[in-house]
């Protein structure tokens, strides 16, 4: 090898994947880990692959493997490790040089890292790839944030290893330093939110039905080929009718009900809140994992405080699947804006259109919902917001209903759906002409002589309380 076209650094998961991608669409690749005995077997382990790989121990190696101007691909966990390994390259790299980082990062840190290596000549490209392992081996879904020089040089690999929908590769260069990390980050928020609802519907049907698991995986199984065929719909009809070789229980039987979160949706959530956006299903997601680890609490408030008092019987298959549609258009339409939003406030002129594009395949939230969110950002969408595109506006027109008495059903029988009756309470608000925050202004005037405006004048003005 001459010099490798890119350099990819950390073995984990989303790094080997993503370097046998590469490898295998043609290009050479150099690649290291911290803990250097993965190298060897790795290369080894690559078969027909093996010969695209350079294996490399040390930094200087590694950078020395790569052809100018050069280009690194860090797949680490972001923060202090991937701060400390840019410290530790800087010296060895040169100016027009490309660093990459593909990992889940807070966009801010994204941007301080640009503005470091742009001030030292390198370019710093903040890349959301999205699409677990199997994903980066065969085609993830990949959101851009970097300058243009950067994505001239990167971009041929990037449409090369991407995910395909029709042929249109799911990667795109959304704008500069922190833009693709902050879409991924969205991203992430949406997937809260959809694993959430199925969650609560997986809830209702166990809980409420009675129903056993693999029962459960059926109704999703179904669900995967209709208006909510999804990789997360699949993905949950193969977890419920999975079973646990050591009890033949359901596998989803013998799991605790306590949810991690590395950081994407809280994250999503505080830069809603700094853009005057709120996102509450994204918020119900994250609020929910975080009630799920409070499990000592949780047992003893079963046997202290009262539940539902209806009956929590089945509710018709259809009626939960048009709770899950119009609730996932409505974690959409939120996300959307927190990305239109940030569009305006950090000078992205993001495509709004284009990012649900290069979600159609790869990242874990495809859908074939995204197909019509990309429609409707190619139309005329006032305001960017999706709920009054008139596509969507059909769906919802034939799915707020199956959510209404599924929220009602839920709240009448003490089952928590946090993220469905968000989704409800934002429609409700959204479709409000004349809401109830004219008594909000009264009561800030009362006691604070915060000032209110009239519905009949202009300028500020107080009660005569
Ligand atoms: N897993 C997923 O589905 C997705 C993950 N991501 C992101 O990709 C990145 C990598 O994740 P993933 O591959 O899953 O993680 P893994 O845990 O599988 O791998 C982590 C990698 O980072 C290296 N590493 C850890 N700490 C340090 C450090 N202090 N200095 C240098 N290298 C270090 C590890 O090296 P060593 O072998 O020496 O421990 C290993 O190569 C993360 O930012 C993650 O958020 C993004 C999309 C999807
Ligand atoms: O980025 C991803 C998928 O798109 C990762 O799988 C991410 O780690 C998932 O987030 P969390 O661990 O917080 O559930």
């Amino acid at each position: 090898m001459t010099g490798a076209r890119i350099g990819v650094y950390g073995l984990g998961t989303m790094g080997s994947a993503l370097a046998l991608n590469l490898a295998e669409h043609g290009f050479d690749v150099a690649v290291s880990n911290r803990e250097t005995e993965w190298i060897a077997p790795f290369v080894a382990g690559a078969g027909a692959l093996r010969d695209r790989l350079t294996g490399a121990e040390t930094l200087a190696d590694f950078v020395a493997a790569l052809a100018s101007p050069r280009t690194v691909l860090f797949m680490i966990p972001s923060g202090p490790p991937l701060d400390a390994m840019i410290d530790a390259i800087l010296p060895l790299l040169s100016p027009g040089d490309t660093v990459i980082d593909g990992g889940n990062a807070d966009f801010n840190d994204t941007r301080r890292r640009s503005e470091t290596l742009e001030r030292a000549g390198l370019h710093f490209v903040g890349l959301g790839v999205s699409g677990g392992a199997e994903g980066a081996r065969h085609g993830p879904s990949m959101m851009f944030g970097g300058s243009g020089q950067s994505w001239a040089q990167v971009h041929p690999m990037l449409e090369a290893i991407a995910a395909k929908f029709d042929g249109d590769p799911c990667v795109a260069h959304l704008g500069p330093d922190g833009a693709g990390h902050f879409v991924k980050t969205v991203h992430n928020g949406i997937e809260y939110a959809d694993m959430q609802i199925i969650a609560e519907l997986y809830g209702l049907m166990r809980d409420g039905a009675g129903w056993p698991a693999p029962a459960i995986g059926a109704v999703f199984d179904r669900w995967a080929t209709g208006p909510l065929d999804s990789f997360l719909v699949e993905a949950a009809a193969q977890v419920l009718r999975a079973a646990d070789a050591r009890t033949g229980l359901p596998m989803v039987d013998v799991i605790r009900d306590a949810a991690g979160q590395k950081g994407t949706g809280r994250w999503t959530l505080i830069e809603a809140l700094k853009l005057g956006q709120s996102a509450n299903t994204i918020e119900a997601a994250v609020g929910a994992r975080a009630w799920s680890s409070e499990t000592a609490t949780r047992e003893e408030a079963a046997t202290l405080l009262a539940g539902g008092t209806q009956s929590a019987a089945a509710l018709p298959e259809d009626t939960l699947q048009q709770a899950f549609l119009a609730a996932r258009i409505i974690a959409h339409a939120q996300g959307f804006r927190i990305l239109s939003a940030a569009s305006v406030e950090y000078d992205w002129s993001l495509d709004l259109a284009r990012i649900a594009e290069i979600w159609r395949a790869g990242c874990i939230i495809r859908s074939a919902l995204l197909d019509t969110v990309a429609e409707a950002f190619r139309g005329d969408l006032p305001h960017d917001h999706l709920i009054l595109a008139p596509a969507i506006r059909d769906r919802l027109a034939g799915s707020i209903g199956g959510l209404r008495q599924v929220v009602a059903h839920a709240a009448g029988a003490g089952c928590p759906v946090p993220c469905l009756g968000a989704a409800l309470a934002w429609y409700d608000t959204m479709r409000q002409a004349r809401g109830s925050a004219n008594l909000i202004q009264g009561l800030r005037d009362y006691f604070g002589a915060h000032g209110f405006a009239r519905t009949d004048d202009a300028g500020d003005h107080h009660g005569d309380w």
